[in-house]
């Protein structure tokens, strides 16, 4: 176990060494959901850009008001005109939206007056400010509201289009090479043979990548021979800005993932204290950050969450976060000492509790799909009844 690299290390070692890889683009905003900005966005205008009514009534100045006045409507304001100065003393009819007379200071809703022919009454007395949205309220010139790293999501496309902004500076898409390892791998949609199993990894991989906003440039498939194994990076070497692989980084003379990565690159870490995923192994190759993930489907999924999601979001230039969890108390017990760092398929019972799935073996993937996130359960401690443990729920990563 010695020769373990810890989980936090190597989380640090990866994340350290990794930068932005990506060139910026100029795309219109309608487009960007997704994408990663490559810039601050600053508000050139205030938003809303004039004081504006909330609400259907009359607006008028509270200095004005007297129990039982009756108020001339010396306006009528609909959303979008521009109004005139309030004549002193009087009101103005006012819609929701619409700019805010000078000289108003308040907006009386309309189900708090009362009509005499054609002049109003306001029952009680107007508090200055009342259901007016003052400039501004949403964001203030010169305010900056979308930092550079942030994806792009439905409600910036709202806001900023409040700004009035059509079109972002983001980062190019990363473009991610993806190889699976193994003679026993066929793809779906072929017949199994005998001693062959389908190759899950590879479309999982691509669709997490993709998930994360980055392009699957290749998906590339080797056989288990030095030879092949080679040839196949060599050719993601050509295009490919970040390279994952999966399987062959084990210890079995059926591995070759390592051996061809030592000859091509440079190999900086291989093995950490994590179960699944101990085989774990980061490389560069000619200046590309490359992660080869263990083959064992569970395996590849608990490493591709915890570190090839957070080395990819570097080189795309997102904002690199760890994924976020909360204290959960175990509903089990398991007597013997954890030796690496578990990353445990739970789910959260209707007691609050996290309860196991009962199959952790690193080949099934079902129990992954039938819990709800990880259960981080430290080396060298033992999983006790009612003890905390940071739970991770899937939608973090
Ligand atoms: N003597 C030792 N053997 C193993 C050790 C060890 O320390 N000493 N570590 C074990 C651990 S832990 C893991 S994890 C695996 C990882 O091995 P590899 O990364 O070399 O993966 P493979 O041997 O190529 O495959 C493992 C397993 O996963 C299946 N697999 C692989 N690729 C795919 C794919 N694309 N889709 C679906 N399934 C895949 C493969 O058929 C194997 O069953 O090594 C242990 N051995
Ligand atoms: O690391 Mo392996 O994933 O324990 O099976």
């Amino acid at each position: 176990m010695s020769t373990l690299l810890a989980f936090e290390d190597a989380l640090e070692e990866i994340t350290r060494s990794a930068s932005v890889l990506v060139e910026q683009q100029t795309i219109p905003l309608i487009n960007a959901v997704g994408r990663t900005l490559a810039n601050n966005v600053v508000a050139r205008i205030s938003v809303p850009p004039y004081d504006n009514s909330a609400m259907d009534g009359y607006a008028l100045a509270c200095q004005d008001w007297q129990d039982g006045k009756r108020f001339t409507v010396s306006q009528r304001v609909a959303a979008g005109q521009h109004p005139q100065p309030l004549m002193p003393g009087t009101c103005a009819r006012i819609f929701t939206g619409a700019n805010i007379p000078s000289g108003a200071d308040t907006v009386v809703m309309q189900e708090n007056t009362e009509l005499e022919g054609d002049k109003v009454i306001f029952t009680k007395q107007p508090t200055s400010s009342d259901n007016i949205r003052p400039l501004g309220q949403d964001m203030q010139i010169g305010q900056t509201v979308v930092k550079v790293g942030e994806k792009i999501t439905p409600i910036h496309i709202g806001l900023l289009s409040s700004l009035g902004i059509t079109e972002v500076i983001v980062y190019k898409q990363l473009n991610v090479g993806i190889l699976t390892t193994g003679d026993e791998l066929i793809p779906t949609g072929e017949k199994l043979k005998e001693g062959q199993i389908y190759n899950s990894n590879g479309p999982m991989l691509s669709a997490l990548v993709a998930q994360a906003g980055h392009n699957v440039s290749h998906c590339l498939h080797t056989a288990d021979t030095p030879e092949d194994t080679k040839t196949a990076l060599k050719t993601l070497m050509q295009s490919c800005d970040v390279i994952l692989s999966s399987g062959g980084v084990s210890v079995g003379e059926e591995d070759h993932v390592k051996d061809a990565l030592e000859k091509l690159g440079k190999v900086h870490l291989w093995k950490i204290a994590i179960k699944p995923g101990k085989p774990l192994v980061h490389a560069t190759l000619q200046g590309i950050p490359f992660l080869g993930l263990p083959g064992n489907p569970s395996s590849t999924l608990v490493t591709y969450h915890w570190f090839a999601r957070l080395l990819l979001s570097i080189c795309a230039g997102q904002v690199a976060e760890l994924p976020k969890s909360y204290p959960v108390d175990a509903g089990f017990n398991r007597n013997k000492v954890i030796q690496r760092d578990e990353f445990l398929r739970v789910s959260i019972g209707k007691d609050g509790l996290a309860y196991a799935h009962p199959q952790q073996s690193s080949g099934a993937l079902l129990a992954a799909c039938e819990s709800q996130g990880y259960l981080h359960v430290k080396a060298n401690t033992q999983i006790e009844y009612g003890h905390s443990y940071s739970f991770y729920p899937f939608s973090s990563f």
